[in-house]
């Protein structure tokens, strides 16, 4: 059995966060670990609160789960302040896990902050570095890359500038997209095009944590980049497809379609 770790924080209502992480894990019939980075009081139509996990404690969770279940794979999503991404990235570099999926979490689909300003900096030269995929959304790839994105050949564009700074895989995701939802990979010097349907579903909460995790789940079976992100691909279309609609907002993914 495959062994995912997910280092991010909990959406209470299930369908954000560590819990869609579990859910994605468990759907890929692998064995899901998590560590908390913060509490999070949110459901379809919003956060209302936060209250972040002590740095240490964080560390102490990492170092639980690699002295005993080493895992194949670590997914990181949400990590609020400088000094939890410092603790991680100390752990990381003493546990050299492989298979590195960073989500540059910053605002929810609900339009809230997850990313105090001050841990940009932590975030961008301390913890993206150590990646072997970085998957910002287009609002998440604007602020790295410090351009505005429209279209798919801005994306481009802000890929080649992120490159600037990371040498690793960059996935920019194309879900918010006026037409389509097509996802761009730039890897060593080539551009791959992840092209999807737009699907006409108002129920979009936890998409970019669904897809880091998946993709993090194919790493661990050994695929290659390529191949992970087109089969985590399909698996979030899947999911949306499904069509659950739960709560008065936003709603979860249906991650159990298969
Ligand atoms: N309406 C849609 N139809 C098809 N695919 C979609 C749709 N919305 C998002 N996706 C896909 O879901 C994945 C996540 O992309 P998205 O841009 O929504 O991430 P995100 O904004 O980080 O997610 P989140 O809403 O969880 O913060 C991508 O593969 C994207 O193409
Ligand atoms: C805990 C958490 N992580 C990530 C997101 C982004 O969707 C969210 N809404 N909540």
């Amino acid at each position: 059995m495959k062994k995912v770790l997910s280092i991010a924080g909990s959406d209470c209502s299930g369908g954000a966060g560590i819990q869609a992480d579990i859910k994605t894990i468990t759907a890929h019939k692998m064995y899901a670990m998590s560590a908390i980075t913060a509490l999070t009081a949110q459901n379809t139509t919003g956060v209302y609160g936060v209250i972040d996990t002590p740095p240490e404690f964080v560390g102490q969770q990492l170092d639980c789960i690699m002295n005993d279940i080493f895992p194949d794979s670590v997914k990181i999503g949400m990590v609020s302040s400088p000094l939890i991404i410092e603790k991680i990235v100390g752990k990381l570099i003493e546990y050299k896990p492989r298979n590195i999926v960073v989500d540059p979490v910053m605002i929810s689909t609900s339009g809230n902050r997850l990313l105090s300003e001050d841990a940009m900096d932590a975030l961008i030269n301390k913890l993206i570095p150590l990646a072997t995929v970085i998957t910002p959304n287009l609002a998440e790839a604007e602020c790295l890359s410090e351009m505005e994105i429209h279209t798919k050949e801005d994306m481009q564009k802000a890929a080649l500038k992120l490159s600037g700074f990371y040498d690793g895989n960059i996935l920019i995701k194309g879900g918010h997209l006026k037409s389509t939802a097509d996802d761009l990979l730039y890897s060593n010097g080539e551009f791959i095009w992840f092209t999807g349907i737009k699907i006409d579903n108002p129920n979009a909460h936890g998409t970019g944590c669904t897809l880091s995790s998946a993709i993090a789940c194919n790493l661990a079976n050994g695929l290659d980049i390529k191949t992970s992100i087109q089969q985590a691909k399909n698996y979030i279309t899947g999911a949306l497809k499904a069509g659950l609609d739960l709560g008065k907002g936003s709603g979860p993914l249906n991650h159990h379609y298969r």
